[in-house]
């Protein structure tokens, strides 16, 4: 895997699937790692060339200090496009990954083809609950707010019905570099990307989480509602839906970008 720099900041790139295939760009969500897109890989590469990364405080990639910005987060992907020399990709982002395709999608028209953003928000009327995170996790470490970002994650069935998968996820969020986790959750704080959403020109499919507490369906509605001609799907699952509902959320992207 190719280790990407981005000002300084090395990103750990992987790059998989079909050569000369559309190349699709998936982007993680927060607290989780490139790996959070296993359950897609198989389905993905047999019609993309397909790039992961870890976002900058995540994973393999360099703990950069923060604070970090969505501009940051947009920037260290059109580094990674340029070193790799791929003009244009499809964007496939969860969450966090979601609002890093928006400002993309905004600021780099010419670099996007289509445009998936899943279980995301542009904006949090709250912003509280995130500085509540950082204050406990600056306290007590990832540890002192797993288990409630997991209840978030995955519906309290899938836990059950799914242990190993769910202690898989949790041993990713708890693996996740403190100073990285908080830098993000900093940027989060303060999110408001709703001016963005017109200047947004690429197709777009919404993807929500009929049980996503994190980022609701009305989050959604929202960016669907703001970006013009996009369109929106709703999924079994909560937050992580990529992972409850894999078929279901596969079978939206691939439908999304195949079709003409
Ligand atoms: O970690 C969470 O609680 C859910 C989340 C919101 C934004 C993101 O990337 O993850």
């Amino acid at each position: 895997m190719p280790m990407i720099d981005a000002d300084g900041c090395l990103l750990n790139v992987s790059v998989e699937g079909r050569d000369g295939g559309p190349t699709l760009m998936l982007s993680n969500s927060l607290g989780c790692t490139l790996q959070m897109w296993e359950p897609q890989m198989k389905a993905l590469t047999q019609v993309f060339r397909v790039i992961r990364y870890d976002r900058r405080g995540h994973g393999k990639s360099t703990v950069a200090p923060g604070p970090y910005t969505m501009e940051r987060f947009g920037r260290d992907v059109l580094a990674i496009l340029d070193d790799l020399n791929i003009e244009k990709v499809h964007w496939c982002g969860l969450s966090m990954g979601g609002m890093v395709g928006q400002w993309l999608g905004a600021n780099a028209p010419e670099r996007f083809g289509k445009l998936i953003l899943a279980n995301t928000s542009c904006y949090y009327a709250e912003p509280t609950k995130w500085l509540e995170r950082i204050d406990a996790v600056k306290k007590g470490g990832i540890a002192a707010v797993a288990d409630a970002v997991l209840g978030g994650w995955l519906t309290q069935d899938f836990r059950e019905r799914e242990p190993e998968i769910t202690a898989r996820m949790k041993s990713m969020l708890l693996a996740s570099p403190v100073e990285g986790y908080l830098a993000c959750c900093e940027a989060l704080s303060t999110l408001d990307q709703r001016a963005l959403l017109p200047k947004i020109k690429s197709p777009t499919l919404v993807i929500a989480g009929r049980h996503d507490m994190a980022t609701p369906i009305s989050a959604g509605e929202l960016i669907r509602s703001g970006i013009p001609g996009a369109s929106m799907t709703i999924i079994d699952a909560a937050h992580i839906s990529n992972v409850e509902q894999p078929h279901a959320f596969t079978d939206a992207v691939v439908g999304f970008l195949t079709q003409r």
